[in-house]
């Protein structure tokens, strides 16, 4: 089985980012859709900035563009799964009238993820406690995605509570497989753990969502070295786009091939906009994959046929 059930994107986030609105700020829609067409990608992800749904839906239609899903900031710790139904009722209200395909559900009770903290060595961990009304919770939110036509996909993520490679086999395991499924972010689990294949290769069935993030080995390093927090990471250019980095995204696709994924990819390269040109790297992004990775899928079907 090919690419056919793979659809690729790139997320607004290396024109705009949500966790620093102001950087990017002059990065309109119409100039983000339309460079996304440039690059040759299929669709993208919700941002922050993006208007009501008809809004939206006729802009992606002009560019024969649609959308992957959208990023939900959940505090089922914090304030219990009933109060983060209600808004978590609207998200999946909205994702369905644009035809999103997932829920990106992150867990941000504690979260330093836009603090000042040092993100190598300040994350939260939760108490037993804590993990349980998380994992019932998440299970409550999935079935809530599905009413609108949804999956609830986990995003893992640096400086929060669920980070590291043991801390997602902890709620892949107390979570139920047929409402919560994973979110696969190369660049998140390879900052935190220094290695993306076992995650891969441990959750492959789980997997309903992947975010291809290369990161900069040496800048990491340096960033771990200074403390940096992960906004401070991200501006100094620990990620960047898929062949840009030090992962090895063949072995990666290689493997979601062979495991049939479907579903989308999305490239998600957090950067500044103002040093690194979102259309610049878009496209490099997008000769990486042809010249790289889809040329697998052709080997993948010699091989097979
Ligand atoms: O999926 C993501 C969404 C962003 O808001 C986040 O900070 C980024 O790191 C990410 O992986
Ligand atoms: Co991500």
């Amino acid at each position: 089985m090919g690419s056919q059930q793979i659809s690729w994107g790139i997320a607004p986030i290396g024109w705009r980012n949500d966790d620093i609105p102001e950087i990017g700020a002059e990065n309109t829609l119409s100039h983000l859709l339309s460079d996304i067409v440039v690059a040759g990608f299929e669709g993208t992800e919700v941002g922050g900035f993006f208007p009501e749904p008809n809004i939206l839906n006729k802009e992606l239609q002009l560019r024969n563009l649609r959308i992957a899903g959208q990023w939900f900031s959940s505090f089922i710790i914090r304030d219990g799964v009933e109060e983060v139904s209600t808004a978590f009722h609207k998200h999946c209200e909205y994702l369905q009238a644009v035809n999103a395909a997932v829920a990106v559900v992150s867990e941000q009770t504690y979260s330093i993820q836009g603090t000042s903290k040092n993100v190598f060595t300040e994350k939260p961990y939760f108490t037993d406690e804590e993990w349980n009304k998380l994992c019932q919770g998440l299970n409550e939110l999935g079935k809530i995605a599905e009413q609108y036509g949804l999956k609830l996909v986990f995003h893992h993520h640096m400086g929060t509570g669920v980070q590291t490679l043991e801390e997602i086999d902890r709620l892949m395991e107390n979570t139920d497989q047929n409402h919560v499924h994973l979110l696969y972010d190369t660049g998140h689990i390879f900052v935190s753990d220094g290695d993306y294949n076992t995650l891969l290769h441990k959750h492959k069935d789980r997997i309903k969502h992947v975010h291809f993030k290369d990161v900069r080995k040496d800048v990491r390093g340096q960033c771990e070295k200074e403390g940096k927090s992960f906004l401070q990471s991200f501006l100094a250019g620990m990620f960047t786009v898929p062949g840009d980095g030090c992962i090895d995204f063949t072995e990666v696709y290689e493997k979601l091939l062979d495991v049939n994924y479907s579903g989308w990819i999305v490239i998600e390269a957090e950067q500044d906009p103002s040093v690194a040109h979102p259309l610049e790297y878009a496209l490099k992004a997008r000769k990486y994959i042809n010249e790289e990775l889809l040329v697998l899928d052709k080997e993948n079907a010699l091989v097979s046929s």
